[in-house]
């Protein structure tokens, strides 16, 4: 869904060829860029085309976010994360050409489309979200944004997207003593970062059958009737309890409520 496109920022027009690639519709408009959806000529498959906006005081961290996504999509192959393409440069504009990944996202299947998971679905879909970022995490990259927005669900498979704030392990970290406390949880260049995040995210599919019967503001261990191993998890997730510090002890727990 488009939440927010100023007529000023949309520099393609649904027809306009860039290259091969032939403009559909804009899918979205994100903190550096714009995103398309567009068919590729070549390969008679849909692609997505990021475009870098012009804002002037984003520049340099949108160039940056570019650079990043393309570098770790270029090094990856799985078939649940998109597929770099290429890079352009048409005129002015500075676009990224990436697989375009099929489904909706867990925060319309939530919020839109009132979709409701018990607690096995919810950890059916953390266990398959988990497998993907094993695969990341093999090869020491930490997504740090693992955020609704940022699943795909396409029938019963699942897609991550958006790499723009992922990093190698090895990658120095930019710290930002600024950041709130769960801000800095989410972007600590560490594979605890994604788990914390997916903390969340399963918090997110659990309270989606959850109907307050009291207005007094209570934890999400008092409200959501859950297992207490679905809560332990949970807990290590949120790091309220000792850190998951790899994954497959996660995996190995997650698998236990299947
Ligand atoms: N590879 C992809 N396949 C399918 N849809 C995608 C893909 N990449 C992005 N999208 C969709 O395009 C829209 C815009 O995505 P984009 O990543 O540019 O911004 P965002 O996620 O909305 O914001 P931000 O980058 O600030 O987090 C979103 O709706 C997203 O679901």
């Amino acid at each position: 869904m488009v939440k927010w496109l100023p007529l000023f920022e949309s520099k393609f027009k649904p027809g306009t060829l860039i290259g091969n690639y032939q403009i559909i519709r804009p899918l979205g408009i994100g903190s550096y860029g714009i995103t398309y959806l567009a068919d590729s000529k070549r390969i008679c498959k849909k692609v997505v085309i990021k475009q870098l906006r012009k804002h002037k005081r984003k520049i340099k961290k949108g160039i940056d976010s570019f650079q990043k996504e393309k570098e770790i999509l270029s090094s990856l192959s799985h078939p649940s994360i998109p597929r770099f393409i290429e890079e352009k440069k048409i005129g002015k504009h500075h676009v990224l050409i990436l697989e375009y990944k099929k489904g909706r996202t867990v925060e319309e299947e939530i919020f839109e489309r009132g979709t409701k998971y018990s607690e096995k679905e919810a950890f059916i879909y953390l266990f398959k979200v988990l497998e993907i970022v094993k695969y990341l995490h093999e090869h020491h990259i930490v997504h740090r944004d693992l955020r609704l927005p940022n699943i795909l669900i396409d029938e019963h498979q699942v897609n991550i997207i958006d790499f723009g704030l992922a990093r190698f392990t090895y990658d120095v970290e930019e710290y930002r003593s600024s950041y709130l406390l769960e801000k800095r949880l989410m972007r600590e260049i560490h594979f605890r970062s994604d788990f914390y995040a997916l903390g969340h995210f399963v918090l997110f599919l659990l309270y989606s059958t959850f109907i307050p019967i009291s207005v007094k503001e209570k934890s999400w261990e008092e409200e959501l009737d859950i297992s207490s191993n679905a809560k332990y998890i949970i807990r290590r997730l949120l790091m309220l309890a000792q850190p998951y510090d790899e994954i497959d002890e996660l995996i190995e727990d997650v698998k236990k409520l299947l």
